[in-house]
């Protein structure tokens, strides 16, 4: 994060400008990025399913609504907001669950830039905040039949509580056993292409013939349950998902032989013989590019099962070692209700007056972002209370802060 704006304050129902160029008129406000003013409120459709931002150019003097990548946040009965970095915009929704509370609209982080030069159109990006640093997702890769999926189910099977599996899109046909929404969303190709298009995927590739792909959806699903995601993905996938800010750990699986790769991938009876000439085919572009490219952070022999199963446990700080996990489980944001009063912020930490207490946000590392979670957000409370805005922000600290 760079050099923090001066102070901004935000309300968005009492209908006030603060004369930082951010206006306000009902549930609706203006913050200027730039050429553009984005104007976020009221809602994004007839259905009134999410809060909607439409954006005025004023070097063409057009409006447009965005494409919306990410989520949308639910509408709700007012919200604060502030600029922070000139790249997102921090909204606190007013009576909202603690889980639903805070937002991140990215209106020109590194990935909306990105995302609006591939789709050649405007774009903002929803992402939701996360208190605390949550643990790094985990991209397993390697060729078809290497063993991913067994070990991966290993690791449910022994840690239920601490692992989700992202549930991947695709336009295969399902196998015997296979469950729609458990082990993937089955789809048509054309509204798999159309979800692709509107920007519903963290990363998508084209594997063995048909279309496989990881939503956004999949991974938030995840993380709001409180656990650490599992992405199971092939080579080209795990090299988007490096592109986007989801900051995964890296792992590809390589068999001892392509030999032993061609007995498993025979041995488990799921492909017809062309299915499995293709899936050897491509197998060895995956080796060659799993092993050589530095896309990966650990690679890992799967030779014997359980031999595997341990060192993946080990290198994941299962085994009691510190391994390549990071501190604890995320937490959500619990900020009392109602959010009566305007919000002041300087310096990263933005103040709620919530009536008898002030409650503080600390956003000066925030990780990660679109497409996801925005973690990294540190919450805390304050013992005394102090009348108006510029009283908080003078007397902040003569506080005791206490974090949460
Ligand atoms: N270490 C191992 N030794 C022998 N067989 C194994 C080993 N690991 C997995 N297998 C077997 O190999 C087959 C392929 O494993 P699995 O389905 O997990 O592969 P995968 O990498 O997930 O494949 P795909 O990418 O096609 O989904 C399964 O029948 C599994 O039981
Ligand atoms: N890029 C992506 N690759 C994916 C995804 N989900 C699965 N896969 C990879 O596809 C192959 C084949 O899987 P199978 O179930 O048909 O045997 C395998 O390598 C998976 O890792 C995804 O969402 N994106």
């Amino acid at each position: 994060m760079g050099e923090a704006p001066a102070l901004f304050v935000g309300d968005l129902q009492n209908g006030f400008s603060n004369g930082c160029d951010l206006k306000s008129k009902g549930f609706e406000t203006a913050m200027i990025v730039g050429d553009k003013k984005y104007v976020i409120g009221g809602n994004d459709d007839e259905l009134a399913l999410s809060i909607g931002v439409r954006i005025f150019d004023k070097s063409t003097n057009t409006w447009s609504i965005p494409t919306f990548l990410g989520t949308k946040p639910k509408p709700c009965k007012g919200f604060s907001a502030m600029l922070l970095d000139e790249d997102r915009i921090c909204l606190i929704k007013r009576a909202s669950p603690p889980e639903d509370r805070i937002w991140f609209l990215e209106v020109d982080t590194q990935f909306v830039r990105e995302q609006k030069r591939i789709l050649g159109t405007d774009v903002v990006a929803w992402s939701k905040g996360v208190v605390g640093d949550a643990q790094k997702p985990i991209v397993i890769s390697g060729p078809s039949g290497v063993g991913k999926g067994t070990l991966i189910s290993k690791l449910m099977k022994e840690f239920p509580s601490m692992f989700g599996f992202s549930v991947s899109h695709t336009t295969r046909a399902p196998r015997d056993k296979e469950i729609d929404g458990v082990d993937y969303h089955f789809t048509e190709r054309s509204v798999m292409e159309k979800d692709i298009k509107d920007g519903k995927f963290l990363e998508f590739a084209s594997v063995h013939g048909n279309l496989y792909g990881t939503s956004v959806e999949a991974v938030e699903v995840v993380a709001d349950a409180g656990k650490r995601c599992i992405l199971d993905i092939d080579v080209q996938g795990a090299r988007s998902v490096r592109a986007t800010p989801l900051e995964a750990i890296f792992i590809f699986i390589r068999p001892p032989s392509f030999e032993d790769l061609e007995k498993r991938l025979r041995a488990r009876g799921t492909e017809t013989e062309e299915q499995i000439q293709k899936r050897l085919r491509n197998a060895k572009e995956e080796l060659k590019q799993g092993e050589s490219s530095g896309l990966f952070d650990y690679v890992l022999e799967n030779d014997d099962l359980e031999d595997c199963y341990l060192r993946l446990k080990k290198l994941l700080g299962l085994d009691g070692s510190a391994g390549a996990t990071f501190k604890s489980s995320p937490q959500t944001v619990n900020l009392p209700s109602p959010i009566d009063r305007p919000v002041a912020k300087r310096d990263y930490k933005i103040l709620t007056n919530c009536g008898e207490n002030l409650l503080g946000l600390d956003v000066s590392s925030l990780k990660g972002g679109a497409p996801g979670r925005t973690r990294g957000l540190k919450m805390y409370t304050m013992n005394s209370f102090s009348d108006g805005i510029n009283g908080i922000e003078e007397r902040t600290n003569d506080y005791e802060l206490m974090w949460y």
